[in-house]
């Protein structure tokens, strides 16, 4: 088999979005005349366009960062970017320049809908052959109709977060940095430095509509099917990118929130229980979400997601539009007492 024939074979047999960027970029990196590929991440903070690189060669080998982007020290104004900024600006598919590390640089922007969070950027000496460019297109589309195939199967249809099914994935390897990755150890944003001492973990949690079935009963599926994508969007603005959102199936979603303190986690699940409390949703009117949440560093995936299960009962249980912590309930007695005095109750 041809070594580019192999190569596709080879990137569609991934099932996961980062090794199938390494996959890619290999397969370009092996095309003669190129000296360097990356894939680079675009995304926004504080108001401003950035981009860093995402995967690369490093010492011959490919090396990707899954950390947070905001925090990554090589970050770039995309103003650096000139052309790269002027084809995102246009909606275009690929930008030439021959400004760039005294090489020709192309720049191959992955478009999902409106948005382009990836882009990737070859290299070489020479400038690029009409057959080169033809060869490096037809690489690229096959990554791309990969790529929102994976996309289309890891996301509930509704409201575009993860499903289910990812989450099962994702989780027993999310605290596990993964084969082939380099992952840097990146700073806390400003306002959420933890004080001295304070551990930094993951915490999962788990978000339940409250009375969510008075909203259909009331005002129909339809209307019901709006206030979940509606919170979905407020879920997603909640949180920082590197966290991760799932929909999990009915009204309940589980938020895996990415190295930071307990004291973070109480302000963070806490500001999302008040932006919807506080969102007017068209028609209905006031919703309210509930919240278990635990530490996900003891137990099994299954213990781990039973225990933030547990404090989100407590919380219904108890008035609902609240945020409960599970170890806070072990430690106060209330979710023993709850589990002695009340079997038929529990799961
Ligand atoms: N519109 C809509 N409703 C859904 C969907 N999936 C599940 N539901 C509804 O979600 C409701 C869940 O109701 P319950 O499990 O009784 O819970 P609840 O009314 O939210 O009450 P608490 O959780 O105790 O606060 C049911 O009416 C389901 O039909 C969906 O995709 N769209």
């Amino acid at each position: 088999m041809k070594p580019i024939l192999r190569n596709l074979v080879e990137m569609t047999g991934h099932r996961d979005h980062l090794r199938l960027e390494v996959s890619v970029l290999s397969t370009l990196q092996q095309l003669s005349g190129v000296v360097e590929v990356r894939a680079l991440e675009l995304f926004t903070t504080a108001g401003t366009p950035h981009v860093r690189p995402r995967t690369w060669v490093e010492q011959g080998r490919l090396v990707s960062t899954d950390s947070e982007a905001a925090a990554d020290p090589r970050r770039e104004a995309l103003v650096h970017y000139p052309a790269l900024r002027a084809c995102v600006a246009n909606r275009g598919t690929s930008a030439l320049a021959a400004v760039r590390k005294g090489g020709h640089t192309l720049w191959l922007p992955v478009w999902t809908q409106d948005q382009v969070n990836t882009c990737l950027e070859i290299t070489q000496l020479q400038p690029f052959s009409a057959h080169k460019l033809n060869v490096i297109e037809g690489v690229f589309q096959v990554y791309q109709n990969y790529q929102s195939l994976l996309d289309y199967s890891e996301r509930d249809a509704l409201t575009g977060l993860f499903n289910r099914k990812t989450f099962d994935e994702q989780f027993s390897r999310h605290a596990v940095p993964r084969l082939n990755c380099r992952t840097i150890v990146q700073p806390l944003a400003a306002d959420e430095e933890p004080a001295a001492g304070e551990p930094v973990q993951q915490w999962l949690a788990v978000v339940d509509i409250d009375n969510f079935k008075q909203v259909n009963d009331h005002f129909g599926h339809l209307y019901g099917d709006e206030v979940l994508i509606l919170i979905a969007n407020i879920l997603r603005s909640a949180f920082r990118s590197h966290d991760r959102i799932f929909r999990f199936g009915g009204e309940e979603f589980v938020v895996l929130l990415r190295s930071t303190t307990l004291n973070t986690a109480h302000k963070v699940f806490n500001r999302l229980r008040t932006s919807v409390q506080e969102y007017p949703f068209p028609q209905v009117g006031r919703v309210t979400v509930s919240l278990g949440f635990v530490g996900t560093v003891k137990g099994s995936p299954v213990e781990i997601l039973g225990q933030a299960d547990q404090a989100l009962y407590h919380a219904k249980k108890h008035g609902r539009n609240r945020v409960c912590f599970y170890d806070d309930l072990v430690a106060s007695g209330e979710l023993a007492a709850k589990v002695a005095n009340d079997d038929v109750e529990l799961f």
